[in-house]
């Protein structure tokens, strides 16, 4: 029993359907496998979009437009039979979510993005499950919303393990044994049928919770580079792939921004030593990087980049020393608004945070501890991690650029900076 996840480049358009099916067909007949897929291409983005416009009372038909023109050209070109149940499927995705936008209520807009943005998921799934059926790949296509259960932590949803568990094996193993099933990243439900999502580019994370419901052999995710690499080839020069890395190791990566692997995905694979492999889905016959158990001498240095960052700086109005109370009204602040701490530090009378930026949950921030704190903030900023630093690869980032924070620890450089116009000088 295996799981496949297919992120948005590998269904970004219908070659790219078209390879998936080349992929699956290679496989053996009796192969057990769940097909987790994202949303095709940009869809995601565009799909906030159309919400914001939405949302804001302005005219969001022409960007809705654009999104059903965008799946209705890869259709036409996958389905010369205009009387593929295709057709339908998509046309009632999209006169849904068009009540939806319709009838947006002005608040509530987490729990109303969840029900909009994860049409992205729901149409490349149907598409996906239609194509494998006309090209004789017979699949069963699941709404996944009716097994993996989350809370009602909008645009976050926290699984409810034991749940989920019990349904893939109820539910979703029996059928397994039949056929080929096609499923969604990204996206879950609550107990009262509400959708929700995982949180952005969380659908690696949907397929190690299926993986690890399933006790899956293995869980490959298919991506457009030749592996776990020690950075972003699309923002640093000189790039070199991973042949193996230790769970903890790519744990880390992630953490720290290594964007090709959701944060989340990793510790549920490692809690049953369930392999990670990541692979190519251009050359699928190149071995990728495998995630396991296992030990070996330190790796070479990974540089990553996490963009938009603000850094926060907290101070007491009485100018007093920065004391364990204040950190703790401050962390209760930061977690109640959401933000996402990546690096730390005090000094005698301040206490600074380099978080994710979110300008609406900065201005909360403000507002609920404001009165206590005098709080300053600098944005956009950089923050870049080394992990196995040595001194060449800190003198290769650091080289040149004003620096507003640092860290190191034995394993690990960080410090946060202004953009510059290249990352590497
Ligand atoms: N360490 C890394 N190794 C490989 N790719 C990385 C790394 N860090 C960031 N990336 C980026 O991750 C991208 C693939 O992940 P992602 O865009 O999430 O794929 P998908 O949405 O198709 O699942 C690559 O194109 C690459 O730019
Ligand atoms: N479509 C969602 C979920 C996701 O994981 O996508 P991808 O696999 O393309 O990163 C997003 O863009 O956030």
């Amino acid at each position: 029993m295996k799981v496949f996840k297919f992120g948005g480049a590998s269904v970004k358009d219908a070659a790219a359907v078209r390879n998936i099916f080349r992929i699956l067909s290679q496989l053996p007949e009796s192969e057990e496998l769940v097909v987790v897929v994202s949303a095709m291409g940009k869809t995601t983005n565009a799909l906030e979009d159309v919400y914001q416009k939405a949302h804001q009372g302005q005219d969001f038909v022409p960007a809705l437009e654009a999104c059903r023109q965008y799946h209705q050209a890869i259709v036409q070109e996958l389905f010369p039979d205009p009387g593929c149940p295709v057709y339908a499927d998509v046309a009632a995705q999209f006169q849904e979510l068009a009540q939806t936008l319709k009838t947006l209520q002005p608040d509530h807009w987490d729990q109303q993005y969840d029900q909009v943005i994860s049409r992205g998921e729901l149409l490349s799934s149907l598409i996906l499950h239609h194509f494998l059926q006309t090209q004789g790949i017979s699949n069963f296509w699941l709404d996944c919303r009716t097994c993996l259960r989350t809370d009602a932590t909008w645009r976050e949803g926290r699984v409810d393990w034991d749940y989920t568990e019990q349904q893939v094996q109820t539910v979703l193993r029996p059928v397994l044994k039949q056929q080929l099933v096609v499923t969604q990243g990204f996206i879950g439900g609550t107990q009262d049928g509400q959708t929700t999502t995982l949180g952005r580019e969380g659908s690696d994370y949907s397929a190690a919770i299926f993986a690890f419901c399933l006790n899956a052999a293995s869980l490959t995710i298919w991506k457009d580079v030749p592996g776990l690499l020690n950075a972003d080839p699309k923002l640093f020069k000189d790039v070199t792939r991973y042949e193996e890395v230790a769970y903890q190791e790519a744990i880390e990566m992630a953490y720290y921004g290594a964007s090709v692997i959701h944060p989340k995905t990793v510790q549920p694979l490692a809690s049953k030593c369930i392999p990670l492999y990541v692979k190519s889905f251009l050359h699928p016959e190149q071995p990728g990087t495998v995630i396991h158990d296992c030990q070996h001498d330190k790796i070479a240095p990974s540089f990553i980049l996490k963009q938009n960052q603000c850094l926060l700086s907290f101070k007491a109005k009485d100018l007093g020393f920065i004391s364990e109370e204040h950190l703790s009204a401050i962390f209760q602040a930061v977690h109640a608004v959401r933000l996402k701490i990546n690096m730390m530090q005090n000094s005698a009378l301040s206490f600074s945070v380099c978080c994710d930026y979110d300008e609406a949950r900065v201005q909360q921030l403000k507002e609920s501890i404001g009165d206590q704190f005098i709080i300053k903030y600098n944005q956009p900023l950089h923050l870049f991690t080394i992990q196995n630093y040595d001194k060449a690869s800190i003198l290769r980032l650091v080289n040149g650029r004003e620096i507003l924070m640092e860290q190191r620890t034995r394993h690990t450089f960080q410090f946060v900076a202004r953009p510059t116009e290249t990352i590497e000088h």
